[in-house]
């Protein structure tokens, strides 16, 4: 990633990419408190423009302030600096990577004093899970490893340490040959993927863990609430069990990144059909039109760079 040509705005200023560089003895690198956002710009009829900029860049600060971290910005600043990142790297669509940090003043658990620091990257990223996965659905696997008990970690928080446990789930499933994995919370519900919310559809009716087990409130997560209303689809939060998952009529996981992914089998399991199902398809189409500003009920959630 690092030897590519191109600028990143590193506290309030453009660097040039291969000069984006941090010491290691940076305190974030050694005990993972920083925080940071995924977030992607789509071309439009209009012009380029970030979906739901100002959720994500909230979701941030309040990121840091659950993290007790003090980002030296504003939000408009931060924004604005979304923005210019896509505009300066000429990006028609791409995915923005916004990280905030503290500092290498001094190390020692306590990292009082350090500075924190704030870069925003973008750069061209296609289907998170693959285009074949996007149409045909993806095979998961349910993890050995547990999602965060919600008071050692904070899970409203887009944590850097966070991401030790979907690192470690999503390599145990692609090294057993799956595309991705599921994580039950400690009281073994369904809590999300390893980088995604969940969803489940079962006689019409649409499915989501409430946000008790553990998982990221999704921005995406949220839009496919928007998407159901407007479709007029029930959904439900509520507690799921992993064989509620096996005798689904379809599933699919969503994100920044994987946007609206199914999945056509868990554990080996065939999930409804074994592909991706029509009510999937119809949600997918319309998280689809939305992010590409042809639906313009939608037009507020998407910001011209
Ligand atoms: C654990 C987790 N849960 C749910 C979501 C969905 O949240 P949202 O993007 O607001 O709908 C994400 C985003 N995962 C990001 C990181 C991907 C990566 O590999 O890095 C993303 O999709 O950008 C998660 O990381």
């Amino acid at each position: 990633m690092e030897d590519r040509d191109g600028k990143i705005w590193m506290d309030g200023q453009l660097v040039d990419w291969r000069d984006a560089k941090i010491h290691v003895l940076t305190h974030t690198l050694h005990y993972g408190c920083g925080a940071f956002e995924g977030v992607r710009a789509y071309k439009t009829d209009k012009g380029t423009a970030i979906f739901r900029l100002r959720e994500h860049t909230e979701r941030l600060f309040n990121s840091a302030k659950i993290l007790r971290m003090k980002i030296p910005f504003t939000i408009e600043q931060v924004e604005a600096a979304q923005k210019q990142v896509v505009r300066e790297n000429q990006l028609e669509s791409c995915y923005l990577r916004p990280l905030t940090w503290i500092g290498s003043e001094k190390l020692g658990v306590s990292p009082k004093g350090n500075k924190v620091h704030l870069m925003v990257a973008a750069w061209a990223w296609g289907a998170y899970l693959g285009e074949e996965g996007l149409k045909r659905g993806i095979r998961v696997k349910t993890s050995s490893y547990t999602r965060h008990h919600v008071n050692i970690t904070m899970t409203q928080a887009k944590a850097v340490s966070n991401y030790t446990n979907s690192i470690l789930a999503n390599m145990e499933a692609t090294d057993e040959g799956y595309d991705e994995a599921m994580l039950l919370d400690p009281s073994g519900f369904v809590s999300e993927g390893a980088g995604e919310n969940l969803f489940v559809i079962k006689n019409g009716v649409v499915y989501t863990p409430d946000l008790s087990a553990g998982a990221l409130n999704g921005i995406t997560r949220n839009t496919i609430f928007h998407i159901c209303q407007d479709l007029g689809l029930k959904l439900v939060e509520k507690r799921i069990t992993r064989d509620e998952v096996y005798i689904c009529d379809e599933a699919f996981f969503t994100g920044t990144a994987a946007e609206v992914t199914p999945i056509r089998e868990l554990d080996r399991i065939e999930l409804g059909t074994g592909s991706r199902g029509p009510i999937t398809e119809k949600i997918q189409a319309a998280f689809f039109d939305i992010v590409n500003g042809r639906n313009p009920k939608y037009a507020h959630w998407l910001t011209l760079v």
